[in-house]
């Protein structure tokens, strides 16, 4: 169910949470003297079950790819960061992982826009660091009733911020753009410098790189406590850690983590059917013929979207922007599949080239807020707790970014970006007849 309002928890919930999440070193932690032996049960310097917790300038929970990218531009600026992760990587039970992610310019609203000019650049940054190609420009179709409001929306964005585009007119369209039928009356943009991105192969740069500049990363931890303070302390069952500051990047757990910490986001998390679809004709929508990314606004009730064939031979990804709404503890029991058959007659329409049937289906999660923009903030009332979430299945490409501005929160500094679209305070407040 959706939670209309961010709102504190009441005093008995907090209770359950606390009787619910072991801390396993609290109390202990006091009686170690100042030489760090252990006085417990043993004299031991290196007993591991009472050693004194670890400080760090930063803690960020969750290594997908905000996390990563949050703890990667901490330790550029010289900080001791810890990057903690529930599972053991890599992992695919989150959001980030996955062969490919669209990269574009093409969007509803400049501000994401803007942000995107330095995403490309700091996505190359990335590949030159970990030598290894991160980004392949195909450029992204974007089509759609040409009246309708979110076609224009992307339209007008585009020329305002003079993005490279081409305008494919009804007669060319079938010439550049062979094996799709286009719905009468749609209009047809390709955004020239959009593609794809290895996200996997993102995700193990950008954690080499992170490692190299002295970065720790502690996985199959789960965080299963936080408080807040200053220092501010997290548990996992091998240890508490405290830092100065912690960075929040939980993807579809982001409630779960806040809930120590007396606030809740109107976050919903649905499961995607991750839909691979085989062309009849290998090689018809293949990424090496220049077949492009496509984005189908206004064409079901939530748009549709596609990558040419390359990660797997002769399959094509295509999928709904939506889901049905999940626990991420229990992804696999949800198994709804209203999406797939949306798809199934979209591709018997548009893409006469492809078999209607999904020949893989993968799982992975959206994290959505009400108006579908992101969630990039300090904690309304622990300012050193930074909060990025709700990146309502669009974050990836902005993951360069996204870690800056994190970093620049977690740091105090001003962030480099207008976070106003981002704020926790956009949501309406709470009200006590919903509580
Ligand atoms: C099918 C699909 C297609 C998408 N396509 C695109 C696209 O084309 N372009 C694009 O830009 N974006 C796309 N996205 C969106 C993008 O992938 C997400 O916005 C992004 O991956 C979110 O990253 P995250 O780091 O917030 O979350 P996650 O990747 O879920 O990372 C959160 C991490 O926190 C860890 N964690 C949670 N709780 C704890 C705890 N208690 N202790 C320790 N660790 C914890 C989790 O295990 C997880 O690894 C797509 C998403 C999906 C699902
Ligand atoms: O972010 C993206 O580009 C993709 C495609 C459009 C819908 C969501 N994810």
């Amino acid at each position: 169910m959706l939670i209309p309002y961010y709102f504190p928890i009441k005093a008995n919930e907090k209770a359950r949470i606390a009787e619910q999440s072991p801390r396993p070193f609290n109390g202990r932690i006091k009686q170690l003297p100042a030489s760090g032996r252990c006085r417990v049960n043993c004299q031991s310097k290196l007993c591991v079950a009472h050693m004194p917790p670890e400080d760090f300038d930063c803690v960020v929970i969750g290594a997908g790819v905000q996390g990563c990218f949050t703890a990667y531009h901490l330790a550029k600026n010289g900080k001791r960061t810890l990057l903690l992760e529930q599972f053991v990587l890599p992992h695919s039970r989150g959001s980030s992982h996955g062969q490919t992610r669209i990269i574009r310019k093409a969007y509803e609203h400049d501000f994401y826009t803007h942000m995107m000019a330095e995403c490309y650049q700091l996505w190359a940054q990335l590949e030159k660091e970990a030598g290894v190609q991160l980004y392949r420009r195909t450029g992204l179709l974007l089509m759609g009733p040409e009246k309708g409001r979110d076609f224009q929306l992307f339209r007008d964005t585009m020329e305002r911020n003079a993005i490279p585009t081409v305008t494919l007119a009804p007669g060319e369209f079938g010439r550049h753009i062979p094996h799709v039928n286009r719905s009468p009356g749609d209009g047809a943009i390709v955004d020239t410098t959009a593609g794809v991105l290895y996200a996997d192969r993102a995700l193990r740069a950008v954690q080499e790189v992170f490692r190299r500049l002295g970065g720790v990363i502690k996985d199959g931890e789960k965080v299963t406590d936080v408080q807040p303070g200053s220092p501010v302390a997290v548990t996992t069952a091998s240890g508490t850690y405290r830092a100065k500051s912690l960075v929040i990047t939980a993807g579809p757990w982001a409630n779960t983590l806040l809930s120590h910490t007396e606030l809740q986001l109107p976050l919903q998390v649905v499961k995607i059917n991750v839909c691979y679809w085989r062309e009849k004709t290998p090689g018809t929508y293949a990424v090496r013929n220049r077949f492009p990314c496509f984005l189908h606004v206004d064409v079901a009730e939530h748009h549709i979207y596609g990558l040419p064939s390359n990660e797997y031979p002769g399959l094509v990804k295509v999928c709904y922007h939506m889901g049905s709404e999940t626990d991420p503890d229990e992804r696999d029991r949800q198994t709804d599949r209203g999406d797939i058959d949306v798809l199934s007659r979209y591709i018997a329409r548009h893409f006469p080239g492809l078999v209607p049937t999904p020949a893989v289906v993968e799982s992975c999660m959206y994290t959505l807020t009400p108006d579908h923009h992101f969630v990039l903030d300090c904690h309304p009332s622990h300012r050193n707790i930074v909060i990025g979430a709700g990146f309502s299945g669009h974050g990836f490409k902005f993951g360069p970014v996204v870690g800056k501005v994190l970093c620049e929160l977690a740091l105090g500094r001003v962030p480099s970006y207008d976070l106003s679209p981002f704020k926790i305070q956009r949501f309406p407040p709470h009200s006590k007849s919903a509580l």
